[in-house]
C-alpha cells in the first residue's frame, strides 16, 4: 500500500481557463498517509470524482503533482500506478461465473492457483455470494453484480490503493450497512490505503477514520468524524453534516458578547475581527436547550423522530433547530439558552479561534 501525496493539485475541464471559477479542483494539497481509510464527501458537483480521477491516473491534472510513496506517479496511467478502483455501477464480465469474475485479476497477475482459491473464497464469503461461485454473472441481479464489482476490487492484496466512488448507489439499504461494516473490518485487517467518495454522510462517517469534506472545487476540512461535528471549519460543514445541520446566525460582536438584533449572547471568549467581514455564529441543535431561562422565543414546528424531537422556533426573525430529548417537557412560554461548548464564531465563513 501507498502514502499518496497531492501537492498544489489543480484541475479544469476547460482548455483555456480564465478565472477560479473554471476550475473543478482549486488548489488542493493533502496526504493520504499509508494504510489510512478516508472518505471524500461533498455535494453533487464539488469536484469528489475529479479528485479521485487525478489520484487513479483517469485524468491528468492541469497543475501540480501526485506522488506514491515519495515518486512522482503525475505522468503514469492507471495500470502502473497499480490501483483497485469499484464505481457506481457495476464492472464484471458478464460471460464469466461469478468465482471467475473475483479470480480474473489475480490470474492476470500469475499467482498461484491455491492462493486464487482462498482469496476467492474469502471474498465470496464476505460478499455473500458464495452459493453463486458457480453461476454466471449475466444472471444476477444488479445489486449482486455490484458486489462483485466490490469483490473485484478487494481481492488482490498487492495494489497501491483501493478507490471507490460512490460504490453502494445501488445496493438496498440493509446491505449497503453491512457492506460497510465490512469494508471497514477488512481495513482494520489488511491496512489498505483507501478513499472512498460519497455525497452521504452517514456512509462517510462510518466508514472512515478520517473525512475530507469538498466543497465548489475546495477542501474545507479535514477530520475524524467528531471534529467535524464540534468544529467545523467553515460554515458550509456545519451545514452538510448533521441532521440536522449546525444553525448560523448572524451576529456583531461586542468583546464577549454575540449580539443578534435585541438578544445577547454570551461566547467562551472573544476575537478582534478586522471591518466588513461577515460575521456568523454557529451552534449544532444538539446544543441549544428549551427552558425557562435564555433569550425569549416562539416555537414553529415540532417534528417527532422517535427519541428526540426538533423543534424549530424563531429567534429574532431566524429560525433554528433545537434538539430535545423525547420525554423533556418543553414550557409554554419557552427560552433559548445557548450551550457556550457548543458555540463556534465565523468570519466570511471560516471558523475564527477564541481566545478564552
Ligand atoms: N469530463 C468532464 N468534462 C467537463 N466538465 C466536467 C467533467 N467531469 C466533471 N466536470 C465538471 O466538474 C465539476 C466537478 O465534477 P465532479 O464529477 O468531480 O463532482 P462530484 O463531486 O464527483 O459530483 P457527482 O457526485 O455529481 O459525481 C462539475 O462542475 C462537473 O460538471
Amino acid at each position: 500500500m501507498a502514502r499518496i501525496e497531492l501537492q498544489q493539485l489543480q484541475h479544469s475541464y476547460l482548455a483555456r481557463p480564465k478565472s477560479a471559477a473554471d476550475y473543478a479542483l482549486k488548489e488542493v494539497n493533502h496526504t493520504f498517509d499509508d494504510g489510512g481509510a478516508y472518505a471524500l464527501l461533498g455535494p453533487s458537483g464539488c469536484g469528489k470524482t475529479t479528485l479521485l480521477s487525478i489520484i487513479s491516473g483517469l485524468v491528468t491534472p492541469s497543475e501540480g503533482k501526485i506522488l506514491f510513496n515519495g515518486e512522482d506517479v503525475t505522468e503514469r496511467s492507471t495500470e502502473q500506478r497499480n490501483i483497485a478502483q469499484v464505481f457506481q455501477f457495476p464492472v464484471i464480465y458478464d460471460t464469466m461465473t461469478v468465482a471467475q469474475n473475483l479470480a480474473f485479476p489475480l490470474r492476470n497477475r500469475r499467482l498461484p492457483e491455491d492462493e486464487i482459491n482462498r482469496r476467492v473464497a474469502e471474498i465470496l464469503e464476505m460478499i455473500g455470494l458464495t452459493d453463486r461461485a458457480d453461476r454466471r454473472a449475466r444472471r444476477l441481479t444488479a445489486d449482486q453484480k455490484q458486489k462483485i464489482s466490490l469483490g473485484r476490487g478487494l481481492v488482490r492484496s498487492d495494489v497501491n490503493a483501493i478507490l471507490f466512488d460512490e460504490p453502494l448507489t445501488v445496493i438496498d439499504p440493509h446491505m449497503k450497512w453491512q457492506l460497510r461494516s465490512q469494508l471497514k473490518q477488512l481495513h482494520r485487517r489488511f491496512g489498505y490505503t483507501m478513499v472512498y467518495v460519497t455525497h452521504d454522510q452517514t456512509e462517510a462517517l462510518t466508514f472512515a477514520d478520517t473525512v475530507v469534506v469538498m466543497y465548489e472545487g475546495q477542501i474545507v476540512q479535514i477530520g475524524t468524524p467528531s471534529q467535524l461535528f464540534e468544529k467545523p471549519r467553515h460554515t458550509f460543514v456545519g451545514y452538510f453534516i448533521g441532521s440536522p445541520g449546525m444553525n448560523v446566525l448572524p451576529v456583531e460582536l461586542d468583546g464577549r458578547t454575540a449580539r443578534l438584533g435585541g438578544s445577547a449572547v454570551e461566547l467562551p471568549g472573544s476575537i478582534e475581527v478586522g471591518q466588513g467581514s461577515t460575521i456568523e455564529l454557529g451552534i449544532r441543535p444538539e446544543y441549544l436547550r428549551l427552558g425557562r431561562e435564555g433569550l425569549p422565543t416562539r416555537i414553529t414546528k415540532i417534528e417527532d423522530i422517535g427519541r428526540r424531537k426538533i423543534v424549530h422556533a424563531e429567534l429574532e426573525g431566524h429560525e433554528v433547530a433545537v434538539i430535545v430529548p423525547e420525554h423533556e417537557e418543553i414550557p409554554a412560554d419557552p427560552r433559548l439558552s445557548f450551550d457556550q461548548r457548543g458555540i463556534n464564531l465565523y468570519a466570511d465563513s471560516w471558523r475564527l479561534e477564541l481566545e478564552p
